[in-house]
């Protein structure tokens, strides 16, 4: 055991790598469903030539899921009188429906804020970050924008695991960090044990650490005054050749894509005619402005300034985050980009009613317009019919754009087991990734073909209370984890580090993790490479015939455990027939575990007497009605509805 001091050097693992893991979602500005800020000022012009690049901060705020952000960001929102102080404001910058409803942040938002200070008017941009570990790869590029970050800590709960994250995000793009504690009003807050969590797990000087509660406005004041003071401004010039940084996009109905920039030098004007560094593509701006919180045009930006230009692009895939905006006719260094982010859950995404596939089609190619991040391949199921697999960068990126489709597009799916990319490694040295069961070399292949299989790992961090060591170990053994580091964060939590496989951390983990530790437990991970597994695909028969959408590739340690379950789970799904129905796992011709549904009778008229023929023939109708949601694997009918409920575990 070691003690916490010196965090900094045990934790700072490649940040790039931290990165390409991350989860991230876009937005939909323009959604439907989405509310509209409220905002003070109705959309006109504004002029920023009184504000010179010494009086810019650009800033974010970053935190632990739930310590505070959004309720900060309201509270600087009124303050500088860009929202209307009605006592009502909550969360105004999670606009999307999902983030309402979760009550989480899923997608970064850029605001421009006016602030005078010592007499001296301010042009704050502040972008208000997720905090939840599935999207921190909106908050490593939204760092990209900012020169300083507010790191927001529970007065109650102290450093959580993605308070650690997103500190050495932070940390690692050299930003400047102001410790805040929030929530002091709570009963439970304990301020000065927190600062000293900050001070010994980050070597932060927490000599004027700010103490606030965002929800009930003390030393809500303190707040802007300490950016200013503390956060240096953007260092560009303005009078060298343009570059800006395209750090996040959206696509709208009317105008196609809009471009969020970080002008690092020169000026981007309206008219301008740019090209991008990455995809050489080239554009000609037709509006400039800043988020007041809406879109307000300002004619241009300089550098040093924060905002969207809009500039004829018509899809958000020409849209590279991280890309690097320049006048046509000048040459100039591209800035530093991000790496791209990697789909790392693949799932199949099925219409619960095939008649359905069209109207999802076009609901899907919508929701991705705004959704670059999520890959997307025709895929078809002996069982499920036409659909699509689709690439996610994480379950919670995969729950969010299912609950999307289903609330925003009224669409009814059934989205398969998620799988990880694994590796197959063959004896003349070829690799592939395979991200569906469905391309996973059969048995004999593996047997004459592979030289080895290999897993994605990840490397975990974990925050409890020391009383839960024992069910943290069991919970992370069970996972086929190692550990590889523990340490006293205080007197009573503990930081626990293990090596895990990813597709162990993308089923059940994260419920398993809060529910033993009845939620005190807090994760974060980083990529941690691939390892050699023994790895096999399990397939469900019914009545002897593969159903190829409930295929799963499996470590063989868990076979017995999965085979056994899923042919119960499907017992209680598929109904009676005129005939026997027998329902195995396999790994190749190797049966895993059987179930059998016994024969039946059954005649959907017989209570009907003969007598009353339209009755008769409604039945006959409704049936005939059920059999098209009914999919045939063999001679067995099964509904769709019981695929569903199958991989909803409702079981
Ligand atoms: N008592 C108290 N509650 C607060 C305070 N600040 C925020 N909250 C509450 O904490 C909860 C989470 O606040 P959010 O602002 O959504 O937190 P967040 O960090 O933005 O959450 P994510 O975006 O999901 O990461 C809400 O119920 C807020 O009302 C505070 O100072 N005191």
């Amino acid at each position: 055991m070691r003690s916490l001091y010196g965090l900094s050097r045990l934790l700072s693992a490649d940040l790039r790598q931290q990165q390409c893991i991350r989860h991230y979602i876009q937005k939909r500005w323009q959604s439907k469903t989405t509310e509209k800020l409220k905002s003070a000022d109705p959309t006109k012009e504004i002029d920023l030539t009184d504000i010179p690049a010494e009086r810019i901060r650009n800033f974010s705020i970053i935190a632990h899921i739930d310590h505070g952000k959004s309720t900060l960001a309201d509270r600087l929102l009124e303050l500088t009188k860009t929202i209307r102080d009605q006592g009502s404001n909550k969360q105004v910058l999670d606009k999307l429906k999902v983030e309402r409803e979760r009550g989480i942040t899923v997608k970064a938002q850029t605001v421009s804020m006016f602030y005078t200070y010592k007499g001296q008017k301010y042009l704050l941009n502040l972008i208000d970050t997720p905090g939840h570990v599935d999207f921190s790869y909106e908050v490593s590029r939204s760092l990209a924008a900012c020169q300083g970050t507010l790191l927001l800590v529970d007065a109650s709960q102290g450093i959580q695991a993605q308070t650690v994250a997103n500190f050495y995000l932070a940390f690692g793009q050299g930003l400047h960090v102001i410790p805040v504690i929030n929530k002091i009003d709570l009963p439970g807050a304990n301020p000065d044990k927190v600062v000293k969590q900050i001070h010994s797990a980050f070597e932060l000087d927490t000599a004027d650490v700010l103490k606030i509660s965002a929800k009930t406005r003390k030393n809500i004041e303190a707040v802007l005054p300490s950016v200013i003071d503390n956060i240096p401004s953007p260092t560009g010039s303005k009078d060298k050749p343009m570059r800006a940084l395209l750090f996040d996009s959206w696509f709208d109905t009317y105008v196609g894509v809009v471009c969020m920039l970080a002008v690092v030098d020169g000026v981007i004007k309206k008219g301008d005619k740019i090209m991008s560094a990455h995809g050489e593509e080239k554009y000609e701006v037709s509006e400039v402005g800043i988020m007041h919180p809406e879109q307000v045009p300002t004619g241009y930006l300089h550098a040093g300034q924060v905002g969207y230009i809009i500039c004829g692009m018509k899809t958000a895939s020409e849209a590279h985050i991280g890309d690097t905006f320049h006048h046509l006719k000048s040459k100039v260094e591209p800035l530093p980009g991000f790496e791209a982010a990697k789909s790392m859950v693949f799932a199949g995404i099925f219409p619960v009613d095939t008649t359905d596939f069209q109207k999802l089609d076009e609901s899907i190619k919508k929701l991705t317009l705004n959704d670059a991040s999520v890959s997307v391949h025709k895929e078809t199921s002996n069982a499920l019919g036409q659909g699509w697999r689709l690439g996610f960068l994480g379950t919670l990126h995969m729950d969010v754009f299912r609950q999307r489709l289903e609330e925003e597009y009224e669409a009814n799916v059934i989205v398969t087991q998620p799988t990880v990319p694994y590796k197959v490694v063959f004896r003349n040295g070829e690799e592939k990734i395979v991200r569906n069961p469905a391309d996973f070399p059969s048995v004999d292949e593996v047997s004459t073909k592979v030289l080895n299989l290999q897993e994605p790992m990840v490397l975990a961090t974990m925050i409890f209370p020391e009383e839960y060591m024992g069910q943290m170990m069991d919970l992370c053994g069970t996972r086929r984890g190692e550990q590889t580091e523990y340490m006293f964060m205080d007197e009573t939590r503990v930081l626990m580090k293990y090596r895990l496989p990813l597709a162990e951390v993308v089923t059940d983990f994260y419920d398993e993790l809060k529910s033993r530790t009845s939620g005190y437990a807090t994760f974060d991970y980083e990529e941690n490479g691939y390892e050699m597994s023994d790895l096999v695909k399990m397939t469900v028969l019914i009545n002897s015939k593969p159903v190829d959408a409930l295929s799963i590739i499996l470590h063989r340690g868990q076979v017995q455990v999965v085979g056994r379950d899923w042919v119960k789970r499907l017992k209680g799904l598929i109904q009676r027939q005129l005939f026997e129905i027998v329902i195995q796992t396999a790994i190749g011709h190797k049966i895993v575990a059987r179930e059998t549904i016994t024969a039946m009778r059954k005649n959907v008229t017989a209570k009907c007497y003969g007598g009353d023929i339209t009755r008769r023939m409604k039945l006959l109708e409704k049936q005939k009605a059920g059999k098209k949601r009914m999919k045939m694997i063999g001679n067995v009918e099964i509904p769709q509805k019981a695929f569903y409920d199958f991989m909803d575990k409702k079981a």
